[in-house]
């Protein structure tokens, strides 16, 4: 399908969600570029995991729609998001502690090329497979680590492993929860600077509690608040929003208030 350059790469029109009484998404209209480096950040609860389930379709909306280059995908399963390039980590690990980086990741670009389940009848196109998976894990900066098993790296490389694995799948947006969740702050930023580097092609939507990562990794910011978006724009602008200020200052949360 041919898409039109000025087609957000996803965008979200009037999503609406209840769990109960408690609006958890009212009216969110985002739209992430391609390219994209943007953070969605918020106090505890304002509903940025529930959007994030809903682009991925883990979660229903109430009403709205979800738009992955200007095509509908608000009805389809998760599975064929993922099939159409929208692809997420999750906030916790996921992945298999006994294979190495580099089984890993080859196993999900044969999965990708649908060869999963006989890889083993496909001999000449497996050292492909092994191929991209070891290119894959360089750009990340894993190359060095890839024969070790997944649980002898150090939990940074485990979620830069989670990246490879969403990569392997070949996205053109990724959706990442907290990336560096339980990562030591020292290596915070290493973790960021790869997610900044990825491919241009790539448009990257992160939900971050760290202010200085935030402000020093995202080109744009959306602040969600008790469901709704409070404001959005480019980083210098929401550091010194006073609406932002007093959403951070006012209530309680686990991240820094806004700097700047
Ligand atoms: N399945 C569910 N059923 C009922 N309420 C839910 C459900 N999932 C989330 N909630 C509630 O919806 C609100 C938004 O939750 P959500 O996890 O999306 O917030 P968040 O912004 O990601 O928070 P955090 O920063 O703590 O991860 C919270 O009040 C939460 O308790």
């Amino acid at each position: 399908m041919e898409v039109a350059v000025s087609e957000p790469a996803l965008a979200t029109r009037g999503l609406n969600k209840q769990f109960g009484s408690l609006a958890v998404a009212q009216s969110i209209d985002i739209s992430l570029p391609r390219g994209a480096r943007h953070a969605l950040i918020g106090p505890n609860g304002a509903g940025k995991t529930t959007l994030i389930n809903m682009m991925t379709g883990l979660l229903r909306p109430d009403s709205g729609r979800i738009l992955l280059e200007g095509g509908d995908i608000t009805a389809l399963s998760p599975d064929a998001r993922v099939k159409r390039g929208l692809v997420r980590t999750f906030q916790i690990n996921t992945l298999f502690p006994h294979l190495t980086a580099l089984e890993s990741v080859t196993l999900a670009v044969c999965e990708r090329r649908g060869e999963a389940g006989n890889w083993w009848k496909q001999l000449p196109t497996y050292g492909e497979a092994v191929d991209e998976a070891h290119q894959i894990l360089s750009s990340l900066r894993l190359a060095e680590d890839c024969l070790r098993p997944t649980h002898a790296l150090a939990y940074g490389q485990q979620r830069l492993l989670e990246i490879a694995l969403a990569l392997a799948t070949r996205p053109k947006v990724l959706l990442l929860d907290e990336p560096a969740a339980g990562v030591p702050s020292s290596e915070s930023a290493g973790l960021f600077e790869v997610i900044a580097n990825l491919p241009d092609d790539i448009s990257v939507l992160f939900i971050e509690h760290d202010m200085n990562i935030v402000f020093r990794f995202a080109s744009r910011i959306i602040v969600l608040v008790g469901g709704a978006v409070l404001v959005e724009g480019p980083p210098d602008e929401i550091s010194s929003d006073p609406r932002v200020r007093e959403v951070y200052l006012g209530s309680s949360h686990h991240g820094a208030a806004p700097h700047g």
